[in-house]
């Protein structure tokens, strides 16, 4: 279990905190989520969580002792929002390769084939994946480093209906073996895969009592729209 204990955040140029006493807790086998409004310090909670960014105050523990960044950076991995912008590899054999140079080819399959992407040549370059498989890339990348905690900043943001939900079904299979925290501006896109989580307001987050759902959409001929 991970767990954010009165957790408070002022970055050296911000003139007032972005997080002012966040508790939260995290365990492993299930996905949880953090709803806010742009701005609202969603990815700076991730920020903190993972190790990248040092609380002001407040304590960040797993099982119950306190990690300092760099164990929080081993034990949590990050996948940013729009994360295609962040690739390095010229092709998606060397992307999975950054950090695991003694990656092989079987290992590399193997990696792809955790996010529904067995079979893709590893010579083929990340930029030429659709938007949904380079989601998947990165996914991958981070899972090659077996996290415990896998934190996924609006990994549906940009993307169209159907990889909404493929990238969703994945979700609910990630979560089965790690803590898994999605931040989003869109939950109501979550119901059904995440159980519950918060939103972040002020600073501060308050309990989700239930997810907010889709309103049903029923299915017109073309044409008939309203
Ligand atoms: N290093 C920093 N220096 C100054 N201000 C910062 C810094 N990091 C974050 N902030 C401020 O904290 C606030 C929250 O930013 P953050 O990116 O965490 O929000 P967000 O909820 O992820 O937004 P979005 O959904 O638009 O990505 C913003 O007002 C931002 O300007």
């Amino acid at each position: 279990m991970l767990e954010l204990r009165n957790v408070s955040y002022q970055p050296a140029t911000a003139v007032a905190p972005v997080l002012c006493g966040v508790s939260l807790s995290l365990a492993v086998g299930r996905a949880s989520l953090v709803a806010g409004r742009s701005g609202s310090g969603k990815t700076t909670l991730l920020e903190v969580i993972s190790g990248l960014a040092e609380p002001s105050s407040g304590q960040v523990l797993w099982e119950g002792e306190r990690l300092n960044g760099r164990q929080l950076r081993w034990l949590c991995g990050l996948v940013f929002q729009f994360p295609e912008r962040h690739f390095l590899g010229l092709s998606v054999g060397q992307e999975l390769k950054l950090g695991h140079r003694r990656l092989t080819a079987e290992e590399a399959q193997a990696a792809l084939q955790l996010v529904g992407m067995e079979g893709l040549s590893l010579q083929q370059a990340p930029e030429q994946l659709s938007g949904g498989q380079q989601r998947r890339l990165a996914l991958a990348v981070q899972l090659l480093r077996n996290p415990r905690v896998l934190l996924l900043d609006e990994p549906t943001a940009g993307l169209d209906w159907a990889v909404r939900g493929e990238i969703l079904e994945l979700l609910a299979v990630l979560s089965q073996e790690r803590a898994v925290l999605v931040v989003t501006h869109e939950p109501e896109l979550f119901g059904g895969v995440i159980d519950g989580g918060w939103r972040l307001a002020r600073g501060q987050l308050e309990p989700l009592s239930a997810l907010p759902t889709m309103a049903p959409t029923i299915a017109t001929p073309q044409g008939n729209q309203p």
